[in-house]
């Protein structure tokens, strides 16, 4: 019987911060997971390498879906984003070693394509109304047939969501930077540049938009109200995802599609959303949500209720996460929607993968297991540079949720 021989953590900053796990089997053969979590990476590769590693050798590496259980129940201290994380990458390695060791891609391994290709949404920003609209018109020529649209908010010197350059990277200095929030002044503002979007472009693509848990319920109604005319595909986070009940009151008031979940961890923390229906898209990730195994159960709960998938896809889950996430969004027959931005040239140059964009789709190639390959030596280069999310204050000094 082939076991698992080693598991090493790599953590590495090629153009932003990755933790990445490789088990290696006793047949020589490879698994690559990733276990990012933005702002707090070493405590995943802390509870990979102190905690978990020692209880996956010897083990055989085919035993997925027991490894999981194992990892997760035997804990006893269960979910929450380090745990989850880290079970992820442990889980996505095995999956990836299993494909290899069938000679197929991982979706093939899910039950094979039920679509042609991924439908992603990429990021437009704008410093203003006419730099985002900019920006929109670059995408569109791209051919992506769905793009969410974030702006700065007059007054507050930019807001979150809002690239600074070409790369769109939150987490950003060396301490979490401090940025003021108006509520009063984004719900005048939003809904006149999501207006602006849908008047020069008309409405022959998806439009989106995060609302990042900035609002209280009755504001996120509000919101919600304001840009029924507009169709969007979904707003995002409207409301701190952990308070659940915050979905119902806005649900009894507008029609404007909900999605959240990309900071929830299990199926336990997205339970009562899908079962009582008060979101269209549920967000939990292939890194964040306890891997292949986890996201899966997930969704087939959130296809019973007629919620559809539209996972997280921000550059801080790696091109790991990205090729594992198209191979479980080619296969779910409840997909929606996946988000999407490009990795930089140094994260590709320690990163390699199969994953291809055209007309606005991912696709794989037929490598077997995830198709990634990741360069050790090449990691070398870029050492690991901590770095922080930002925090939000009201304009009186407080606290907001970022
Ligand atoms: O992609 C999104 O919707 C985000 O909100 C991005 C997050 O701010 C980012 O992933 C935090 O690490």
């Amino acid at each position: 019987m082939s076991t698992i021989e080693r598991a090493e953590v790599f953590v590495a900053s090629p153009g932003r911060n990755f933790v990445t796990l490789r088990i290696t089997t006793s047949d020589g053969v490879t698994g690559l997971g990733d276990a990012t979590l933005n702002g707090r990476e070493l405590a995943v590769a802390s509870y990979l390498r102190d905690h978990l590693v020692p209880l996956l050798i010897g083990r055989d590496p085919a035993r997925i879906e027991d490894i999981w259980q194992y990892l997760y129940r035997g804990a006893y201290w269960r979910r929450g984003p380090v745990t989850m994380t880290a079970i992820a990458a442990v889980d996505v390695a095995l999956w990836d070693i299993k494909g290899k060791v069938a000679g197929l891609p991982v979706y093939q391994l899910l039950g094979g394509r039920s679509r042609d290709g991924v439908l992603v949404y990429s990021h437009a920003s704008g410093t203003d109304v006419p730099s985002l609209l900019d920006d929109v018109a670059r995408f569109r020529d791209l051919g992506y047939q769905a793009i969410r649209a974030q702006t700065g908010v007059p007054g507050l010197g930019g807001s979150y969501g809002v690239r600074k350059g070409v790369v769109y990277e939150p987490a950003n200095s060396s301490l979490p930077d401090e940025q003021p929030w108006s509520t009063e002044a984004y719900l005048d503002f939003a809904p006149t540049y999501l207006a602006a979007v849908r008047e020069k472009f008309g409405s022959g693509f998806h439009l989106l938009h995060d609302v990042h848990h900035r609002l209280t319920p009755i504001e996120a109604a509000r919101f919600g109200k304001s840009v029924e005319d507009l169709r969007l595909f979904w707003m995002e986070d409207p409301t701190p995802a952990e308070n659940q009940e915050a979905f119902r009151l806005i649900r009894q008031h507008t029609t404007t599609p909900i999605a959240t979940g990309e900071v929830l961890n299990s199926i336990w923390d997205v339970k009562d959303l899908i079962t009582e229906q008060l979101i269209d898209y549920v967000r939990t990730t292939v890194v964040h949500a306890g891997g292949i195994t986890h996201l899966r159960r997930i969704f087939d709960l959130a296809a019973l209720y007629q919620v559809r998938t539209g996972s997280h896809g921000a550059t801080d889950l790696s091109p790991i996460s990205l090729a594992a996430a198209v191979h479980v969004d080619l296969t779910v027959p409840n997909f929606g929607i996946q988000e999407y931005m490009p990795h930089v040239a140094e994260t590709m140059e320690v990163f390699r993968t199969g994953v291809s964009l055209a007309n606005g789709l991912l696709d794989l190639d037929e490598t077997p297991g995830l198709g990634v390959e990741y360069d050790e030596k090449a990691a070398e280069r870029f050492p690991y540079d901590p770095k922080y999310l930002p925090v939000a204050r009201r304009l009186d000094g407080s606290v907001h949720d970022w």
